[in-house]
């Protein structure tokens, strides 16, 4: 086998160190590529690489500083590890300790995490800008692929700029469609809370988690890809599978170096090979719906096509090229949809309901509002759901308290760049995660005044029903996000299926509040199960349970609007 010619030299000077190694690495790397390698020279390899690996990531990571103030551990030997390491297990408090010391003066602050410094907006003007400044200057799929691997670990043209066109249908078929749509996913919601909560006479307790994610899919996909498959049990566990796993693994993924990567995805998640399960069973439907377009032509499909994600998606497809009008490449648009919005709804669903349990007194004045609402609007109509503002005001406020995303416009800068808003002047050198920090933010005295510590389920209705400008009223909504509400993000990449999630949110509580008393368990105390932290990020707890039991009431309820339609058309 040839030498490199530097491995020769000795190695007294640096340079002759470098090249005695880099002439070793060849060596050993030649031997395995040409099968010659035993399993000492294997050893000798990796023992070899490593340290090199470590301290070029450690180079990198200190390259890639930022002058501002940083929280939690110091840099210093090892310190950028030590402090990642810190952040997995405390981001919460770091984040809370550098918004209390920066926030009161606009200041950014930097952190350290496994992988990367990130710098956290205070200003609440620079978080509006952040949220409006252009992807070509501080690009939101470029952070997302880079930190969450999206276009890796799921398919290239779901973090791009060009065909993430399942956004726009969101915000383009499903939003202005919405009254339509509710009447089914309420009555999809309905059948599913009496199929899976099961009680016996008196209280019982529940393990909620599994209920609320099995009736947030239902009826999610109840819109997304219509009766019968939405209730096809394999299809909703391959999606909401997918969407728990992938979540955890680009996570984990992110920590361990760049070359072991593909194989712990592959570990991890590609293996189960969960979109190809959802892709075979959603194959014959979209080959049914196209057939069925052909068919049809233009004018009869667009009065009869059926009103649902499949139908929009094929819509939206058939402008794009010919890849993206594959059933693979629809299928993974509703696979992505679901991976947004199931596992979000439902740990909202969760928050809100251990708060309501937590907080009895709101349970009655919610129930006479939503009474109250609907015989004034003949039942659940839109503008019956628009009308529920306490219930409105509970849900802003669960959201405020226990945002799903506790960090949100997470961005990376393009090119240097410059805020041009802010009481600090902010310059940020290219290559910067920059994020705003939603949980600090929401619960500032400075914003949400001395109370914002308290969970007050009547906060945003109180101050709704003082103003007499409509369009102000409106921006205290559950679905209205702000630069200092950012329970669903803010500006352009701010949450497109909200609306939707909210409605959602509202008809399954109302369901649930019409028809159940809730509570703790006792042995509670009263108190909500706390939440959890994995990996820096929070959730509800999953393995909390309430206690549920039927209401006498239900029997006068359930036929006085007509439309509690809980038996399956
Ligand atoms: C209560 C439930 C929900 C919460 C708390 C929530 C929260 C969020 C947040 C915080 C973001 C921005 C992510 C970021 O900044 O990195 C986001 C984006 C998004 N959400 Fe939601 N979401 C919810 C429900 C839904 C639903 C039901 C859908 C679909 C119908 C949906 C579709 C999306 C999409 C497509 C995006 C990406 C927007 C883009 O790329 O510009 N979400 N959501």
């Amino acid at each position: 086998m040839d030498q490199l010619p530097a491995a020769s030299l000795a190695p007294d000077s640096p340079q002759g160190y470098a090249n005695h190694l880099a002439g070793l690495i060849y060596t050993q790397t030649m031997e395995i590529i040409e099968g010659k390698a035993t399993n000492v020279a294997l050893l000798y390899l990796m023992i070899l690489l490593i340290p090199i690996y470590g301290v070029y990531g450690v180079y990198q990571y200190r390259k890639s500083y930022i002058d501002l103030p940083y929280v939690g551990i110091r840099p210093g030997l090892f310190g950028s590890w030590k402090a990642g390491y810190y952040y997995l297990h405390n981001s919460a408090d770091v984040v809370w300790e550098g918004y209390q010391k920066y926030a009161r003066e606009g200041r950014a602050f930097v952190i350290s995490t496994p992988k990367r410094w990130l710098v956290f907006l205070t200003d609440p003007d620079q978080i509006a800008e952040l949220a409006m400044v252009a992807d070509s200057k501080v690009g939101f799929y470029e952070a997302l692929n880079m930190k969450n691997k999206h276009n890796r670990v799921a398919e290239p043209s779901l973090g791009d700029y060009i065909n993430t066109y399942h956004v726009d249908v969101i915000k383009s078929q499903l939003t202005p469609r919405m009254a339509s749509i509710l009447p089914e996913i309420r009555q999809e919601g309905n059948v599913a809370w009496k199929d899976t909560l099961k009680l016996g006479p008196g209280w019982t307790k529940v393990g909620i988690w599994e209920v609320v994610i099995q009736v947030v899919s239902r009826s999610a996909n109840r819109c997304f890809v219509g009766l019968p498959l939405c209730r096809n049990q394999e299809l909703l566990d391959v999606f909401r599978a997918y969407a728990i796993r992938t979540n955890e693994v680009v996570y984990m993924v992110d920590l361990a170096p760049r070359m072991f990567q593909p194989l712990l995805e592959w570990v991890l998640l590609k293996r189960f090979r969960l979109p190809q399960r959802a892709m075979k069973i959603l194959k014959p439907v979209f080959e049914e719906r196209k057939r069925m377009r052909e068919e049809l032509g233009q004018e009869r499909w667009d009065a009869e096509k059926p009103n649902d994600s499949i139908t929009w998606i094929i819509d939206a497809a058939m402008k794009k090229d010919a890849h993206q009008q594959t059933n693979e490449q629809m299928s993974w648009r509703l696979i992505w949809l679901n991976f947004a919005a199931i596992h979000t709804t439902s740990m909202s669903t969760l928050h809100i309901l251990y708060d309501l349990a937590a907080n009895p007194e709101y349970i009655d004045p919610l129930r006479e509002e939503i009474i109250a609402t609907m015989d004034q609007h003949g039942g659940y109509t839109k503008e019956a759901l628009n009308n529920m503002l306490k219930l409105d005001s509970c849900l802003r406020e669960s959201q405020r308290w226990n945002c799903v995303v506790s960090i949100v416009i997470s961005k990376l800068t393009m090119s240097d760049y410059t805020f041009k808003s802010g009481k600090v002047p902010l310059h940020l050198p290219k290559g910067t995660f920059v994020t705003a920090p939603a949980t600090a933010t929401h619960l500032s005295e400075e914003i949400y005044g001395p109370d914002a510590h308290i969970w007050k389920g009547f906060r945003f209705s109180e101050m709704r029903e003082k103003m007499t400008n409509p369009e102000e009223s409106s921006k205290l909504q559950a679905a209205a996000t702000s630069k200092e509400y950012l329970a669903f993000s803010h500006g352009k990449h701010a949450c497109t299926g909200r609306f939707f999630a909210i409605y959602q949110l509202k008809m399954l509580l109302i369901y649930c509040l019409l028809r159940f008393d809730i509570r703790l368990p006792l042995d509670r105390n009263g108190k909500r199960p706390d939440n959890r932290y994995i990996l820096g990020r929070r959730s509800a707890e999953i393995n909390g349970s309430l206690e549920f039991r039927e209401r006498k009431e239900w029997n006068e309820l359930k036929t006085r609007w007509g439309e509690f339609d809980e038996e399956e058309d």
